[in-house]
Formats: structure tokens, sequence, C-alpha cells
């Protein structure tokens, strides 16, 4: 029989919601009660978003909207506004729309939830996906720099740039946490078990312990638990491997 995993560890997973309706959404919201954080990305919130993000927020769960947003500052910002009146706690933006874009974003952010009288989403930059392998990162890319020395560059744009922190993979968090300190939100994808690396496309991955270990303040995991056969166990499973 699988061990209980303290909730304190199970309010820092963030399990990612990525199915095609509202009802599969749901189904494993009740499979899974412990779990407090759920992330809504692009396919549920296309399909969805207004019916599952009021739910989700009646059940008082805590929400991360995953859209990832990427464009010019002007257009980030009128985004933030609409999307401030879901209330979600966190929210992401690619980390290459620069400086401008992303103070931009942070503002209007900040100014929308100060005039709807609730607290901010914290804004989060996506700074290389996971699911880049650091040959892709030379080769197609074309990047100059090598991995972890791009995504430090990333961070502390996203810091000076007043972004409460980033998403990347545990593989760089040790080094991120170093660089832009304690108070700064490390969330991490790409978490999986070594029996689960290398069948997905996930590139940059690491275990929840050692995850946590390197300095990551939430993990998000969608796939190990979302496509389990019982998800509830596969949940307690991956906390206490
Ligand atoms: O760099 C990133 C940014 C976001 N994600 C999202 O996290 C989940 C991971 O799901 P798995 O099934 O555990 O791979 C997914 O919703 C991605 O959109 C990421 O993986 N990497």
């Amino acid at each position: 029989m699988s061990k209980i995993i303290p909730q304190m560890i199970a309010e820092k997973i963030i399990i990612a919601l990525d199915v095609p309706t509202i009802e599969a959404a749901f189904r494993l919201v009740d499979q899974i009660p412990q779990a407090s954080f759920w992330k809504v990305g692009l396919e549920l919130f296309l399909k969805a978003g207004h019916e599952v993000l009021p739910e989700l927020k009646k059940q008082q769960k805590r929400i991360f909207l995953d859209l990832k947003l990427h464009d010019i500052p002007n257009t980030i910002a009128a985004a933030c506004r609409i999307l401030a009146d879901y209330g979600v706690d966190l929210l992401t933006i690619h980390t290459t729309v620069g400086r401008s874009g992303l103070k931009a974003a942070q503002t209007a952010l900040k100014e929308s939830s100060q005039r709807l009288g609730i607290a901010p989403a914290k804004l989060l930059g996506v700074t290389l996906l996971t699911s880049f392998s650091p040959r892709e990162l030379a080769f197609d890319l074309k990047i100059p720099l090598e991995l972890p020395d791009y995504i430090l560059q990333m961070a502390l744009l996203a810091q000076k740039s007043s972004l409460d922190g980033v998403i990347c993979s545990p593989q760089e968090a040790a080094l991120i946490r170093q660089a832009c300190g304690e108070d700064f939100l490390l969330v991490c994808p790409g978490i999986r078990l070594p029996s689960q690396k290398g069948k997905d496309d996930q590139q940059r991955t690491m275990t929840p312990q050692a995850a946590f270990q390197a300095g990551a303040n939430y993990l998000v995991i969608g796939r190990p638990i979302t496509q389990a056969p019982d998800p509830a166990q596969a949940f307690q499973e991956l906390l206490t491997a």
C-alpha cells in the first residue's frame, strides 16, 4: 500500500489538466482531492476556460493559468487586463518577449487586480521550454551560449523586469536559485521518475525529490499522473518514490 504524502508536499505539486473537455478535467479533480493546485493550459483554456476557471475557484483550488503569452507589449498588456478578471494565482509569459513586454504585463496585472480588489497573479517567465535539448538550442535556434548560461540570462532578465519568478527545468533550478535569491519563485515542469525518463517530449527532467532539493518551489506534473490507470495512486507514488 502507498504511503500517504504529507499535505505540505501535496500543496507544492501542480497537476497539469491537459485534457480536452471540462468533464475530463473535473473527473481528475474529483479523483485527487488531496491536490489543491491545478494547471490549466492552452488546450483546456481554449475549449472551456470560461467554465473551468470559475468552477476551480468555486472549489477553492489554486490555479496556474499556463498560457505562455508571447506578443508585443501593447497586446500583452491588453491580454493581462482581461485575464486578471479570472483571479488566478500564477500566469506565464515567455521571457523572450523582452524587458518592455514583461514590464507591461506585470504593470497591467497589478493595476487590473488593484481595480478589482483582488491579489494579482504571480507572473512567471518561461526561460526555455523543458522539451528543448542543448542540441536544439545550439543548432536550431543558433543561440551562441551554453544552455545553462542562456537560461540564467533569461531568469535574470525576468527578475530585472519585476517578474515574480520563472518556469525552468529542475536541472537549472540550483543555478537560478543561487543567482536570483530565495524570494524568486521557481516552478518546475519536466518531472519524471527514472523509469519514465526519455519516453516522451520532455528532455530536461528530474525526479520530484531531486527537484525540491535543487530549489524548486513548485513542481508541475501532468501525464505521469493524469494518464496513469489510477491518477490518485500515481500522485501518491510520485511523491513518495
Ligand atoms: O517549459 C515548460 C513549460 C510548461 N510546461 C507544461 O508543464 C506540463 C508538463 O506536463 P507533463 O505531462 O508532465 O510533461 C505541460 O502542461 C506543459 O505544457 C512544460 O512541460 N515545460
